[in-house]
């Protein structure tokens, strides 16, 4: 899509970049001649992702990283800079939640979904904009957020999260543009990576491509291409933007509730376990039946 020397000898780096949205956009910076640093828990899909790079003749590497760990976050981004000198564009793209009535979530499973989305995103904007971006005068920062924007029904806690994550890129963008750094947010609509595929229960996928006037879900490559055309000199008037990329989901709105199969399958679920039923039954009558 993009001439081979758009972004020769920047470096990227990519959260969650082992799979989905984060390994496309991995691709699609090192097809422009980024040099890309892969960050994520697990090392197998991360080291598939720098051979996908190397096989197209660009340079990856893969660093393995809990972004919500401070002290490892540091010692990444130091990494980094030793070994590459300075940092031209950060994409937060590990993030997740899973779906779940807001009746069933549990203040650690609300606390979970803050930690990876919110405090995971925080801490490596802030590692990276103090150690690398405020004293080398500048980069990039691309947020991965969530579209519909008016509330997520079925995921209150990612919705809230994402919600958070904008409006950190809107007041850093403000606050960090005298060091030349500039941060967006990138709204994802429904794309059809693994995730959504099995981390789902079966119907809601298909229920949220029902939301969508475009009529199909995003591709990775699309995704790859927004991000890249961002992290290049196209992009570099942008700051403190949300960029939606959904097929106008947002236009359409939160739509009806629940999705196909989300309550059902959770009911099924509860009603196995006593202590559940007994939340149910807090939930509905403000009755604690223990
Ligand atoms: C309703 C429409 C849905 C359409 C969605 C379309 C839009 C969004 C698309 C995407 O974002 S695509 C996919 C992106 N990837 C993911 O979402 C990743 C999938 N999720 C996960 O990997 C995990 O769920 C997580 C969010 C990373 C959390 O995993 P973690 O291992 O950190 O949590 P645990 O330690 O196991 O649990 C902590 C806490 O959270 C509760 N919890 C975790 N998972 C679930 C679940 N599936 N259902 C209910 N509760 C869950 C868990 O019970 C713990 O709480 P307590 O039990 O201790 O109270
Ligand atoms: N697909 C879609 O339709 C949409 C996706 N999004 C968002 O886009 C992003 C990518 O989604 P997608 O590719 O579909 O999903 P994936 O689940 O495939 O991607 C999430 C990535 O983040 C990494 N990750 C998760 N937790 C951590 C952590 N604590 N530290 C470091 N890395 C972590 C995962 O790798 P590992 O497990 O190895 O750490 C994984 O590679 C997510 O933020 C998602 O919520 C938003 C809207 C829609």
């Amino acid at each position: 899509m993009f001439a081979p020397d758009l972004l020769k000898g920047s470096i990227c780096v990519v959260t969650g970049a082992g799979t989905g949205l984060g390994r496309a956009a991995a691709l699609e910076l090192a097809r422009g001649g980024a040099i890309v640093v892969g960050c994520g828990r697990r090392e197998e899909p991360l080291a598939e992702t720098v051979a996908s790079i190397e096989d197209g003749g660009g340079t990856a590497v893969a660093l393995e990283l809990d972004i919500r760990e401070s002290d490892a976050v540091n010692e990444v981004v130091d990494r980094v800079l030793a070994d590459h000198g300075r940092i031209d564009t950060l994409v937060n793209n590990a993030g997740g939640q899973f779906a779940l009535p807001a009746e069933y979530i549990t203040p650690n499973g609300f606390r979970t979904v803050l930690e990876l989305n919110v405090l995971g995103t925080w801490l490596m904007t802030h590692a990276v904009a103090t150690k690398a971006m405020i004293p080398q005068g500048g980069g990039k920062i691309l947020n991965v957020t969530l579209s519909p924007h008016d509330g997520f029904p079925g995921l209150v806690h990612s919705s809230a999260a994402r919600a958070a994550v904008e409006n950190m890129t809107k007041t850093l963008s403000v606050e960090w543009a005298r060091f030349g750094i500039r941060l967006n947010a990138l709204a994802a609509g429904h794309f059809d990576t693994d995730a959504l595929a099995t981390r789902y229960v079966p119907g809601v996928k298909e229920d949220a491509l029902t939301r969508v006037p475009a009529g199909r879900w995003g591709t990775v490559e699309e995704w790859g291409w927004l991000v890249t055309y961002l992290a290049s000199p196209a992009g570099d008037y942008f700051s403190g933007s949300v960029l939606t990329l959904d097929g106008a989901r947002d236009v359409f709105g939160a739509g009806s509730y629940p999705p196909a199969g989300l309550l059902e399958a959770v009911e099924e679920a509860a009603i196995a376990t006593r202590q559940h039923r007994n939340d149910i039954r807090f939930v509905t009558t403000g009755v604690d039946r223990k």
